[in-house]
């Protein structure tokens, strides 16, 4: 996918008028939003609608507000990926972000990394149903694959505070790659006991961006961070 379609998918488009999770997913500014990925997305959310709660995926107030909390708020990291290369998921757990990942940049190589086998169970099934032939699943914590492979950048959503996932996730990324971790907005607490760590890498103060998706959902925060030794 060239650039101006990475952007266009990033914009905020028209509003979405709706507080129901169900007619989001079906609304107009969604499906703009989402494009070409739309129809596998969708797919995903009715697996995880479905079986989610079930398989211990989600806890059963999420059921109701799958798009907002969770395909919405991952599709948010999107746009701070790099154009092509290679993305890991650390603890991705139902697939998020990386399942929704995958689906918008089918030009990337996506990596899960998942240590529960339950979840990489499902990961594996969710993959083969949305046709995704740029995930690989890899089942492990992530600190067993240091020195195993390196990617342009990592992503992660309620995985560790700051400094531990520094930690995890660095040595996973190549140098000059980043990682850009999905975060509630108390992130800024995080940033000062991570300083040391950071150091480690040759990164500076970690960028704080504001995760903007569909007008009417409510933004998210992203924390981006390079890598340079
Ligand atoms: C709270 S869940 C979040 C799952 C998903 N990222 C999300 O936002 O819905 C945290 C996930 O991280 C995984 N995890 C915990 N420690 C990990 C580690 N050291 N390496 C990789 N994954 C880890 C857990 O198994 C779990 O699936």
């Amino acid at each position: 996918m060239e650039g101006s379609d990475v952007a266009a998918q990033g914009e905020p488009g028209a509003s979405a008028e709706v507080s129901d999770g169900e007619t989001l997913g079906a609304s107009d500014a969604v499906k703009a939003y989402l494009g070409d990925a739309y129809d596998g997305v969708a797919r995903y959310a009715e697996m995880l609608r479905d079986q989610g709660e079930l398989r211990g995926l989600i806890g059963p107030r999420e059921v109701s507000r799958i798009w907002e909390r969770h395909i919405l708020n991952s599709a948010a990291v999107v746009p701070y990926l790099p154009a092509s290369g290679s993305v890991a998921d650390i603890g991705s757990g139902a697939g998020l972000p990386g399942v929704v990942v995958a689906a918008m940049r089918p030009e990337l190589e996506v990596i899960l990394v998942e240590p529960m086998e339950r979840r990489t169970t499902w990961l594996t099934e969710v993959v083969a149903e949305l046709g995704l032939t740029n995930v690989q699943v890899k089942r492990g914590r992530a600190e067993e694959f240091h020195g195993a492979f390196e990617v342009d950048a990592v992503t992660s959503r309620a995985v560790a505070a700051l400094s531990k996932l520094v930690r995890l996730s660095m040595p996973l990324v190549r140098v000059g790659g980043e990682m850009v971790i999905l975060k509630g907005r108390s992130v800024a607490e995080e940033i000062e006991p991570a300083r040391k760590v950071l150091q480690k890498y040759g990164s500076g103060t970690p960028d704080v961006l504001d995760g903007v998706t569909v007008e009417g959902v409510e933004a998210t925060t992203i924390v981006r961070v390079r890598r340079a030794k």
